[in-house]
């Protein structure tokens, strides 16, 4: 046998026609009484063992069993090599058994899983025709027993190829036969009877035999009788009896007896009347007991053998472990460090918010301490927050009625000022024209907004006698000028020497357009390009005037000294100098400034003496006619003596400090040009020194050397503005400057009156424009707040002079 499953594996005889195979298993013990039963009753036939072997499923080891599929391959094959091993020991009982009685048997096996299947593959495979096999285990054994009762016997009974006759035998009893055939067509009682009857000669044996399917009448009877002649050859001769048949008295009987027994009884048999049968039995049990022994010591060896591989296994497994133990160790020591290394960050952590929840805790203590005083003051300010509301609500209240009374006043005074208008009319003849006269009292009111609150950004300019703040006064752009409200005088002669100063008019002259007699301020038309020594020291933006320009000015400020001069009673300006001299869009010069000295109450005015050298700028003294300070008087000289520096100015945009002693050097050494602005271009230069040696006069020490403005100054003036109107730079005059024409009209204003927009119109034209149902402005096309118009003092006084000139 190979080893290979169902590899069937035959030794000895082949001739399977005339040969009896017995089936026998593992105990030697239970299928030796069924060998013995197909020797006795197929004496004289081939006899060849059949085993199957079915190896086993679980392996014991050092008491302990195992699973074959759980053991290695190596530690399998070798335990499959003992079995086998132990197969053939078993076979090679049999075949000793066999021999002890003289017959050579040969053997087949197989080795499969499944003993019953082996059984049946094996009989298909060589075509077995006659088969003994156990019927059952021998304790089952009964008198009674009639049919097979093991699982393998049955599944062979009914699965074997139907050409095989079986002998299915129990405790060395035939039990049941199954013919060729196939059909169960035989008892074993008849059977047995007719065995007896065979064996007794009797006729009737035929008859049964033939029911035998494929055992011929003669071959029953021959097997018998052959095996009794070999039993005879070996011992005695003597048929056997039915209780020989079953082992009871045949010399057989004693080797089916018993397993222990049986050699030395079968060997007593079959030796007997043999002489050296004792030492050959023996040597026999030696050999058995030597077997047993190496049987006994490779068992021994092999258990040894499977030890060592499980303890090499135990070790190789142990190192592995080890191994794996010691890098589990390293990363548990790696994970430890990280671990330790984010408890450690994890504590800090802990410990900042601890910290934190400390301060927090703190805080909140605190916070809860102050809720009370925090909550009691919360409602002190409510209810302070409802007394001011309610104060508000109140001073609200107050205010419209104020503001009712106001208006209401407002009227009444506006109706008062035009009753006093009429009035004047009738008085003062000349003054024809009451628009031309027109002059407004402020409320406080009115200027705190057209200022914006006195916003500092709105501030133009820090005098003498206060400061200058420009303002939107119903809708005129306007300059106001706050004096200090201390002082004696009353509001009624403040505003009688106010109205007096809006009286004197002239071109070059600022226009007072009203007053504030509450807050004591003069409001004056805006004139936006700045005052003349900003132009002359280029501050700011401004930029240097050509020397066209600053003639025209010297001719205006001379026009409106003469003009006041020849004023009845004479007007003396008395603080001439350029932060006075200001400039409109044209560059039209107009003297600021006059008359405030007498709008100062009594006890403020300071006399000229201290007021002069107590200025801040010490620059403002040069201007001062150097007389007053021994005289403590103003004289028309004062005036010349001013314009004279201002003359100068004009003339070399030097600072006043020693610029008579400049000028008078220049002439003297004859380079004048030297000191002249060369800013303003180039200068007609005759003409021009003979208006600075005049400037000069003007500047004389005494007043009586001074020069007359009439009769001297002017012409020299008028002189060089007439080459100015020659020059082409300078513009003509006749041109009609843009801002005299309505927009409208396209004609030089007669009336020129502000709207809502800003812009002057004439009046006819936007009346026309507001009767025809316009609410809009002409030039922006913007809805207008409302369609009230305010006249346009200070341009009706410019066009009024324009014309006049030309
Ligand atoms: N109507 C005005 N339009 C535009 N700017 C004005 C007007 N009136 C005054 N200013 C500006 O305010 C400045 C201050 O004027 P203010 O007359 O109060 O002082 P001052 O001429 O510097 O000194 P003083 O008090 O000696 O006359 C002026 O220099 C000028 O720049």
């Amino acid at each position: 046998m190979g080893g290979g499953e169902g590899e069937i594996e035959i030794e000895g005889l082949c001739d399977v026609e005339n040969t009896i195979f017995v089936a026998v298993g593992n105990n030697v013990k239970e299928s030796k009484s069924t060998l013995l039963w197909a020797l006795q009753s197929f004496a004289g036939k081939k006899i060849c063992l059949l085993h199957v072997h079915e190896p086993a499923h679980s392996v014991s080891l050092i008491n302990e069993k195992f699973a074959v599929n759980k053991l290695k391959h190596q530690v399998v094959k070798a335990y499959r090599e003992l079995e086998r091993e132990k197969m053939n020991e078993v076979l090679k009982q049999y075949l000793l058994i066999l021999a002890q009685v003289g017959v050579q048997a040969g053997k087949v096996c197989t080795e499969t899983d499944n003993v019953e299947k082996g059984i049946v593959q094996i009989i298909a495979q060589h075509d077995i025709r006659w088969l003994v096999m156990g019927a059952a285990a021998d304790k089952h054994y009964s008198k009674k027993l009639s049919e097979v009762k093991s699982k393998k016997a049955t599944f062979v009974c009914q699965q074997a190829p139907v050409s095989c006759s079986i002998w299915f035998v129990c405790n060395g009893c035939l039990i049941y036969t199954r013919s060729r055939c196939g059909n169960l067509i035989s008892h074993v009682g008849s059977f047995l009877r007719s065995d007896t009857k065979l064996l007794q000669g009797n006729a009737e044996a035929d008859e049964d035999a033939d029911e035998v399917g494929g055992m011929s009448k003669g071959f029953a009877s021959q097997v018998l009788v052959q095996s009794t002649d070999n039993l005879v050859g070996t011992s005695k001769s003597y048929p056997l009896s039915m209780d020989e048949m079953r082992g009871v008295a045949s010399p057989l009987y004693s080797l089916h007896k018993s397993q222990g027994h049986l050699d030395r009884s079968s060997s007593v048999v079959l030796l007997e009347g043999k002489s050296d049968g004792q030492e050959t039995s023996e040597i026999c049990d030696k050999l058995e007991h030597a077997k047993t022994n190496a049987a006994s010591l490779k068992q021994k060896a092999f258990e040894e053998s499977v030890k060592r591989w499980k303890t090499e296994e135990d070790a190789l497994e142990a190192i592995r472990k080890a191994e794996a133990l010691e890098s589990s160790c390293m990363n548990e020591i790696k994970q430890r460090k990280e671990m330790e290394e984010v408890l450690s960050d994890q504590r800090q952590e802990l410990e900042r918010m601890k910290n934190q929840h400390d301060q927090y805790t703190k805080e909140l203590q605190m916070v809860r301490d102050q809720k009370p005083v925090l909550e009691s003051q919360l409602i002190e300010s409510r209810s302070a927050e409802e007394e001011l509301e309610e104060k508000i609500v109140q001073a609200v209240k107050l205010l419209v009625t104020f503001k009712e009374k106001r208006d209401k006043l407002q009227i009444e005074h506006d109706e008062a000022i035009r009753e006093l208008g009429g009035l004047r009319k009738v008085v003062n003849k000349n003054a024809a024209d009451s628009f031309k006269l027109q002059f407004f009292a402020f409320s406080f009111w009115e200027i705190n907004e057209a200022t914006r609150d006195f916003d500092p950004s709105w501030k133009i300019g820090d005098g003498r006698y206060g400061s200058v703040y420009k303002g939107l006064l119903r809708h005129l752009k306007v300059a106001i000028k706050m004096l200090p409200s201390r002082g004696s005088q009353g509001h009624v002669e403040f505003e009688h020497e106010a109205w007096a100063l809006s009286r004197v008019r002239h071109r070059n002259l600022v226009t007072l357009i009203g007053t504030c007699p509450e807050s004591r301020s003069l409001v004056y038309e805006y004139l936006r390009n700045g005052n003349l020594e900003e132009h002359l020291a280029c501050q700011g933006k401004a930029p240097p005037l050509s020397w066209q320009t600053r003639t025209k000015i010297a001719s205006e400020l001379c026009s409106v000294l003469i003009f006041l001069h020849s004023s009845r009673p004479c007007i003396i300006h008395g603080n001439l100098k350029p932060t006075n001299v200001l400039l409109d869009a044209n560059f039209v010069s107009k003297l600021s400034d006059l008359g405030i000295r007498h709008l100062i109450p009594r006890d403020e005015k300071p006399t000229y003496k201290p007021t002069f050298c107590n200025k801040t700028d010490p620059e403002d003294s040069v201007y001062e006619d150097p007389e007053i300070p021994e005289t403590g008087e103003l004289t028309v000289e004062s005036d010349v003596y001013s314009f004279g520096i201002v003359l100068l100015r004009l003339l070399t945009g030097r600072p006043a400090f020693g610029i008579v002693k400049d000028v008078k050097c220049a002439l003297e050494r004859d380079n004048f040009s030297t000191v002249l602005d060369r800013r303003a271009g180039e200068w007609p230069l005759e003409e021009t020194k003979t208006l600075a040696q005049l400037a000069l006069r003007c500047c004389e020490n005494k007043g009586e050397d001074r020069p007359d403005l009439v009769s001297e100054v002017w012409s020299v003036i008028e002189l060089l503005r007439e080459l100015c109107t020659s020059n082409r730079d300078c513009k003509g005059p006749h041109r009609i400057p843009s801002h005299f024409v309505c927009p409208i009209f396209q004609e030089v204003m007669k009336e020129p009156h502000i709207a809502a927009d800003g812009f002057t119109y004439e009046a006819d034209a936007i009346k026309g424009w507001f009767n025809s149902g316009h609410k809009t402005s002409p030039m922006t096309n913007l809805k207008l707040d409302h369609c009230d118009l305010t006249p346009n003092n200070a341009l009706y006084n410019a066009i009024q002079e324009w014309q006049q000139r030309s």
